[in-house]
């Protein structure tokens, strides 16, 4: 599909004009919860998901029949600094496991039924050091957006956004740190693994990019200047799954991120989301903390590709489950007590 906008200011009103759930489906679902074979509230967490998920699809006996996972790919100048344990070339590598069939969330999503597309934004040509100067201009900033809102399949049931791009939980930590504040290293963490010295350059490249950019609170133009164009396309497609009342899983610590930017620039505009999990990057749980969510799952993974919010498409998957197909007590002949 072709985006809505080709301007910022035209994302903006997107941003601040969106659909919500239908309050009616909603009321209809807490109805229909309230009479299934269980003890009141006894699936916990999963009849909330489910009355929530039956909001966004304006359907009080959802099913959940196309999820769809996209991982979108970019390279990074920063990486220049040595802040990741791998080398840049990794990322179009890993977009070509992919494309094959063999990294982790290709299994994840087999495993769980989604559909997975892989995005790779001009990869050989990495988005400028945010230390130095702004990592994309205002056009690169709209092109990765509709990249991002015209990869979600407007017949999906349920949006997943991933990302790939070595060096990018450096530009995630730097945009939380600079929306957030604290301080560089409340942000930063192992990535992939980083040691003491890469860690040290990372905060270090975070402490400056942000001091750089000081003051600046308008988290459209935060993700301009420390950006990566993964991040912003994530950022496109979260807004493109609520107008298109798609609800999504968030992933890791840079889906996280990508998400910020969205719930400072419009607070409330990740209503239709919630946390998949909460991983093992050291800031992954502030930041979850930050968008006013609790996440689902927490196995310590610190993987990112969309994987632990791929692997929470079960327990969504589950809740609807439960929700559309027990019986009611009238139905099954149970005392309802
Ligand atoms: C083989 C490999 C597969 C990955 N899949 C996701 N990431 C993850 O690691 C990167 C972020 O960590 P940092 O900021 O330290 O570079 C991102 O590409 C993220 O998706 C991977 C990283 C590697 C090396
Ligand atoms: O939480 C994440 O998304 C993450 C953590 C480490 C490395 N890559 C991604």
């Amino acid at each position: 599909m072709t985006a809505p906008f080709d301007d910022l200011s035209t994302f903006r009103v997107l941003l601040a004009e969106r659909p919500g759930p239908d309050t009616a489906a909603i009321a209809a679902a807490e109805a229909r919860d309230a009479q299934l074979t269980k003890p009141a509230g006894a699936l916990g967490r999963l009849e909330e998901l489910a009355i929530w998920y039956a909001g966004w699809r304006g359907d009080a006996r959802p099913r959940m029949e196309r999820p769809q996972v996209a991982v979108f790919a970019g390279n990074h100048g920063v990486v220049a600094r040595g802040v990741s344990a791998f080398p840049a070339a990794v990322t179009a590598q890993m977009v070509g496991n992919f494309e094959a069939g063999g990294a982790a969330v290709n299994q994840l999503a087999q495993a769980f039924g989604a559909r997975m597309t892989a995005h790779p934004i001009d990869l050989d040509r990495p988005t400028g050091d945010f230390v130095e100067g702004p990592a994309m201009s205002e056009a690169e900033l709209v092109d990765a957006l509709a990249i991002g809102w015209n990869a979600v399949d407007p017949e999906a049931d349920l949006f997943v956004a991933g990302e790939m791009g070595i060096g990018n939980t450096c530009s995630a930590a730097a945009i939380a740190h600079a929306l957030e504040g604290g301080r560089a290293e409340d942000w930063t963490g192992r990535g992939t693994g980083v040691d003491d010295a890469g860690l040290a350059r990372k905060t270090e490249a975070v402490a400056q990019g942000v001091a750089r950019i000081a003051g600046e609170k308008d988290p459209l133009e935060v993700l301009r200047q420390l950006g990566g164009r993964e991040i912003a396309a994530m950022a496109g497609a979260i807004l493109a799954a609520r107008h298109h009342r798609i609800p999504v899983i968030l992933d890791g610590f840079i889906c996280c991120a990508a998400a910020l930017v969205l719930h400072r620039a419009a607070p409330g505009a990740l209503d239709h989301a919630v946390a998949g999990h909460q991983g093992a990057e050291a800031a992954h749980a502030r930041l979850i903390d930050a968008l006013g969510k609790s996440p689902l799952l927490s196995l310590g993974l610190r993987l990112g590709e969309a994987s632990g919010a791929t692997l929470a498409i079960g327990v969504l998957k589950g809740a609807i489950a439960c929700h559309s197909g027990m019986a009611s007590f009238a139905e099954a002949g149970v005392s309802d007590g």
